[in-house]
């Protein structure tokens, strides 16, 4: 562009180059009016190239004379359609012209070629041309590197150890190619350990079983796999780690404890001695309140301890506690009682602090609040009181069976049974659960899902704790033998199947006098009766029972009716005698009424969809602990058949729809369909449905018939002459 827009307020008007108005009206957009004269010179090149109502809608604007001036007034004074143009004060250009500026570089070139003369006579030579030492030629580091490399290269020499290096690496090629080999070995190793139905998967589990009898469960892990292997080892690193620091905590704690005088104090928390030393196990009853559940009301104690960071619970039946009156309360010794909880805590402690965590006697309520008396109860007091001892159940916590309703597992259905159990037990009702935050047999809940996914795949519940790197059944009980020692429970008849448990109870030091069963709800449909019903009258007494369980479960009306009776869901209320006419068979025949009694119940009380479990993943789990965790039940016949039926699925003869019992609850759906072998999926609207009477007399006659067979007796209580 020629100098007809230069900046500064003195206009040279020189000739005008037609291109240069171009530019001016691209600038601007001032259309263009046809061909016009510019200077005189008509201008040929500049045709008018769009028609004016285009041009005028295209254009911008007009210029607001108000925005101009404002623009005038304040900033720097560039504005579009005077691009360059200072309407405000002149500024200078702090720019050079441009002689100056040629002139700079022509002293700068000059400059340059007198350094370049200068450092290549002192190279003493002169670079070759496209050497690379063209690139470096005046550059002091590059010449300072030749030089320390020529002094270390003749220092070498000297001493005789310029050799050449040699890698002893193998070929790149080679490396990938055994990496590859080692890799798909790994690979193969691993596929064939996690799938069962391969030859591999068959051994891995077999040596897993074998070496789980022998009781070398770490060792039957790290031969498992040799990925559980790595993790193993890692692990223990982990663990040397921690002992080795652990170790020199406890070295300078020694050193310590040298040089200053001992205070007999005992650290809250020692974060490194419970790895290798734990201390004593100390527990405390943190609170206590009432929960109405639909078996009747329960005490529910939350404890903490010194050994984990989990609140274990107690779940109290003691309905007796409970009463309006202080009747009970000035009866030390007949309660289940938490030591702890009653204690003062401290000499500043009020009795309100005590009421509000739950050291009251009697039903709290706006009137009554009376704080406990420090040592209610002791164990000595409970021996003196000479009764049978109260049943207990340890539970183990598991999310998924007892809060969205897996069918997994039946854990729901037992710490539901347990409750219900205790509250129907004696007059009056008395017993604790012991609810363990020991998830999934103390693996906890994320290696439980895995395992579950690893069951998916065909394996059983131990062989996938194992192949986790878990022992088959991870839970302690010494905090559960402390709660019950604090609630002054020094005996009880446990409810489990599990014979460890019993053991490891006994090992803590609570003496369990009896063991009662938990039998599943589900097996139970199909259990014969103990013992031959008495006669006629006793059927006939159970189709009254089972008309009068029609009506609302009295046990779901004890909690609206302010709890001050204890649940009477098994009360013997017609008299005749049969449920508790005998210690021993009290507990089978409220068991086996209890079938009925759950059907009356509203579903979903304690359960997510139903107070039963069933199905297939149900059999295989129960299964599993009775064949290989050595649980005290007999597998009901049908379960047997059905898992037979399970292993051959779609080759055998289409199978033969076996009668099976059906029944619908009056007051909810949701509970009456069931099926009972092989877990297909409940039957269709259209089946008849059994009601309750029909249902009770379906079991009747089904244990006579089987009776008659010699069928042999398979109800609970039958293996408690073992203990
Ligand atoms: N690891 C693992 N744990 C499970 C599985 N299914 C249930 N559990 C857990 O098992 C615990 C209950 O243990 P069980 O073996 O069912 O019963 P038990 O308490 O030993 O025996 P009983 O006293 O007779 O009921 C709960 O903590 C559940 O979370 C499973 O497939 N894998």
């Amino acid at each position: 562009m020629s100098t007809a827009m230069t900046s500064g307020g003195g206009h040279h008007h020189h000739s005008v180059h037609p291109s240069d108005l171009e530019v001016l009206d691209s600038l601007t957009n001032v259309p263009s009016t046809s061909t016009g004269h510019v200077n005189g010179v008509l201008n040929e090149r500049r045709p008018s190239r769009r028609p004016l109502d285009t041009l005028q809608a295209l254009r911008r604007p007009p210029i607001d004379p108000i925005v101009l001036a404002a623009s005038l007034s304040s900033g720097p004074h560039v504005t579009r359609h005077h691009f360059l143009h200072s309407f405000g004060p002149k500024t200078e250009s702090k720019q050079m012209t441009r002689s100056q500026r040629a002139q700079k570089r022509r002293e700068e070139e000059e400059e340059e070629e007198a350094r370049q003369r200068a450092s290549s006579s002192r190279l003493g030579t002169r670079p070759r041309a496209g050497s690379y030492a063209n690139c470096d030629a005046d550059d002091d580091i590059g010449e300072r590197a030749r030089r320390a490399n020529e002094i270390s290269q003749s220092i070498l020499e000297e001493l005789g150890e310029a050799q050449t290096y040699q890698s002893k690496q193998m070929p790149r090629s080679e490396r990938l190619k055994k990496e590859k080999e080692a890799q798909e070995a790994r690979e193969r190793q691993k596929v064939g350990a996690m799938n069962p139905a391969t030859e591999e998967g068959k051994a891995v589990s077999k040596k897993i079983d074998k070496l789980k009898q022998q009781e070398a469960r770490p060792k039957a892990v790290r031969l498992a796999s040799q990925q559980l292997d790595d993790e193993l080892l890692q692990r223990k690193s982990v663990i040397e780690a921690k002992q080795n620091q652990q170790a020199q905590v406890q070295q300078q704690l020694a050193i310590n404890r040298q040089s200053t005088p001992i205070t007999e104090t005992v650290p809250a928390t020692p974060a490194f001695s419970s790895i290798v030393r734990p201390p004593p196990l100390t527990i405390r009853c943190y609170a206590r309140t009432r929960i109405p559940t639909p078996h009747g009301e329960i005490f529910c104690h939350l404890y903490r301890n010194n050994r984990d960071q989990k609140e274990h619970l107690a779940l109290v039946i003691d309905p007796a506690q409970n009463a309006a009156d202080d009747r009970y309360a000035n009866a030390p010794g007949q309660f289940i009682r938490s030591k702890t909880l009653d204690e003062v805590w401290g000499p500043t402690e009020t009795e309100m602090e005590r009421i509000v965590r739950g050291a009251y006697v009697g039903r709290l309520g706006p009137t009554n609040q009376q704080a406990s008396k420090q040592g209610m109860l002791t164990s000595d007091a409970a021996a003196a009181a000479n009764v049978e001892p109260p049943l207990v159940r340890i539970h183990s916590e598991c999310y998924t069976g007892e809060t969205i309703g897996s069918q997994r597992c039946d854990c729901g259905e037992q710490l539901d049974e347990a409750i219900r159990l205790i509250h129907a037990d004696a007059r009056p009702a008395k017993g604790v659960v012991v609810y363990l935050r020991q998830e999934g047999r103390g693996i906890g809940l994320l290696d439980k899902l895995m395992a579950y996914n690893l069951q998916d795949m065909g394996h059983d519940t131990v062989a996938a704790n194992i192949l986790l790197g878990h022992l088959a059944d991870a839970r302690k009980y010494d905090i559960a033998a402390e709660i019950l020692r604090d609630l002054g429970v020094g005996s009880c008849r446990l409810l489990t199947n599990n014979p460890d448990k019993m053991e490891a109870l006994e090992a803590e030091g609570i003496s369990v006098n009896k063991r009662v069963a938990m039998v599943p709800r589900i097996w139970r449909m199909h259990a014969p009766p103990r013992r031959k019903l008495k006669n006629s009258q006793s059927k006939k007494s159970s189709r009254r029972k089972a008309r009068k369980s029609k009506g609302l479960d009295s046990s779901i009306v004890s909690q609206f009716d302010g709890g001050s009776t204890h649940a009477t869901g098994t009360t013997d209320e017609d008299g005749d005698g049969e449920d508790y006419d005998d210690e021993d068979d009290s507990f089978s025949d409220s068991s086996r009424d209890s079938y009925l009694e759950h059907h009356q119940r509203r579903a979903g009380a304690t359960m997510i969809g139903a107070s039963l479990t069933r199905g297939p993943e149900l059999e295989k789990y129960l299964r599993t602990k009775v064949e290989k965790m050595g649980h005290l039940l007999d597998v009901p016949a049908e379960q047997v058949q059905s898992a037979l039926e399970q292993s051959q699925p779609e080759s055998g003869p289409a199978k033969e729809r076996k009668h099976r019992p059906r029944q619908r609850d009056t007051t909810d759906s949701s509970i009456g369909k069931f099926d009972t072998s092989d877990g297909d999926t409940a039957g269709t609207d259209d089946e008849p449905l059994m009601d309750a009477a029909e249902l009770q007399e379906y079991i009747t006659s089904q244990s006579q018939s089987h009776e008659e067979e010699g069928g042999e007796e398979i109800l609970i209580n039958e293996q408690k002459e073992k203990y």
